[in-house]
């Protein structure tokens, strides 16, 4: 049993493409304000460590159809700030591109929302993976992903210096002796690299965390090097449990070799859980979402130019390996249809049971239309009871998979709240989440120390090995089983 990172990741209108259009579902982002301020209230409440928001620079007809929480929604700064008003104990993560933004202006604004909430604020540092951002920021075109990391790295040494502008003392405000600040306790970031060039100081004081917790999140070997020297918090795509255990092996030997503490670095995994309060309850939810996923037969005369090419029989067919031209999307899919399917069709009809109890042999067939949705929809879905669920996760954290999770939720508030009133207690009978906050800060509410200034031990190589603040130096490192 270990102590597991639980974190939500809110997408106000669902997190499943068809979640807004579950019944009773929130899906207007103009009432947004109200749902996140409840999703808040839930999550505090339940003593989840963190609420977690994304970011995406573009928009698009496209995106209504893989992710419709990133069509039009409020930014995450924006949102963090809202909610440290509205709570005073839960974490609050907000997303930032560090290809499109500007350092100084985001220390800035990270540095404030954590002070103005008790420091309770952390930052998902991303370099980007939506082209479109490029020409949203008056840039010919999105750098590659090498390019991207190299700015990235200077990015995050320049938020730790400005972020350590004012040491803890620096402001006197000594009214008798008319003293105000210490001006040598003032340091200039005074980073000049080869994408950014930062003089400072900050005008901001030093964050309650020393350092915001940074997270990142990405997918290529660049992003899991860049989340090894430079990330508290790396949050990774994976499908399935032993892919993960590799993946947290690789990223704490990444930290190892880059010098620092290997356990300081937490591995999060993103999960879409669908809660029910049975077994076919919570399948039963599962059948509707997916039932109300759009495919291309839907529309008579042909999808929209932006729909996804793989919501059709024809991409079906060729996973399947059966020509399925002319059938309709809700014919069944039976024993002997499944019959002459491929390994990955079958391996598809075995999801579809899992996650919607359709099987073949059942009264309750599949139809190709739930396999279509199963093969296009990417989620980490565990359908099932709280009992299913919580089990689930402590698998993962027992296997060494993850130290946490980021909680998607299909529905809101629907199944955000399904996941804080059930499973959240099932998670705190095992040992996994404890029933009260342990500390005040989200560092403390991830088990991180606060760090040392980069300035404090004036020398730019301790600055940058300090940059990992209590990792310490190189020659403090060590593997940890
Ligand atoms: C779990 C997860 C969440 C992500 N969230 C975001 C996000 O909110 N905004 C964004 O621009 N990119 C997000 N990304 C994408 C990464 O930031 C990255 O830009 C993308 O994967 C391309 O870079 P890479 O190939 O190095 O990963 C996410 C990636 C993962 C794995």
């Amino acid at each position: 049993m270990t102590r597991l990172i639980i974190g939500a990741m809110i997408r106000a209108i669902g997190a499943y493409p068809s979640g807004w259009r579950y019944p009773g579902a929130h899906r207007d982002p103009r009432g947004d304000a109200a749902v996140l301020r409840r999703a808040a209230e839930v999550a505090e409440a339940a003593r989840l460590d963190y609420l977690f928001f994304g970011d995406w620079l573009a928009t698009g007809h496209d995106l209504e159809y893989h992710d419709p929480y990133l069509v039009a929604r409020v930014d995450p700064i924006s949102a963090i700030t809202y909610l440290a008003g509205v709570t005073s104990r839960i974490g609050l993560i907000a997303t930032a591109n560090t290809s499109y933004s500007d350092p100084y202006t985001l220390a800035r604004a990270t540095a404030s929302v954590d002070l103005l909430s008790g420091g309770r604020a952390g930052l998902n540092l991303v370099t980007g993976a939506e082209p479109r951002a490029a020409a949203n920021h008056g840039v010919d075109f999105h750098t590659a992903n090498e390019a991207r990391y190299d700015r990235a790295v200077e990015f995050e040494i320049v938020l730790r210096r400005l972020w350590d502008s004012f040491d803890d003392d620096a402001i006197v405000a000594d009214a008798s002796s008319g003293v105000y600040l210490d001006p040598q306790k003032l340091h200039a970031a005074d980073f000049h690299g080869e994408h950014l060039s930062v003089t400072g100081p900050l005008n901001v004081p030093r964050p309650v965390q020393g350092h915001l917790p940074i997270v990142h999140a990405g997918i290529s070997p660049r992003s899991r090097l860049f989340a090894a020297q430079s990330a508290d918090l790396a949050l990774v795509a994976v499908g399935d449990r032993e892919q993960a255990i590799a993946i947290r092996e690789e990223l704490r030997s990444l930290a190892f070799e880059s010098g620092r503490d290997d356990r300081t670095l937490k591995v999060i995994a993103p999960v879409l859980p669908i809660v029910g309060e049975t077994r076919e309850h919570a399948q039963s939810i599962a059948d509707e979402l997916s039932e109300l996923v759009q495919i291309a037969e839907d529309w008579p005369g042909g999808p929209p130019p932006a729909f996804p090419s793989n919501r059709s029989l024809a991409q079906l067919s060729l996973l399947v390996g059966v020509d399925l031209a002319g059938l309709s999307p809700d014919r069944s899919v039976t024993p002997p249809l499944v019959a002459e399917f491929s390994a990955a069709g079958q391996e598809l009809v075995e999801i579809v049971a899992e996650r919607t109890g359709r099987s073949p042999s059942s009264e309750r067939p599949p139809t190709l239309r739930h396999l279509v949705v199963a093969a296009s929809v990417n989620a980490s879905m565990i359908v099932g009871t709280a009992d299913d669920i919580a089990a689930e996760f402590e698998a993962w954290g027992d296997a060494g998979a993850v130290d946490g999770f980021n909680v998607l939720s299909a529905v809101q508030p629907q199944q955000f709240e399904a996941f804080a009133f059930q499973v959240v207690p099932e998670l705190q009978r095992r040992g996994l989440l404890p029933t009260e906050y342990e500390g005040a800060t989200l560092r403390e509410h991830l088990g991180l120390a606060r760090p040392e200034s980069v300035h404090a031990a004036g020398d730019p190589v301790a600055a940058a090995g300090q940059r990992h603040g209590s990792r310490g130096r190189l020659a403090s490192a060590r593997r940890h089983p």
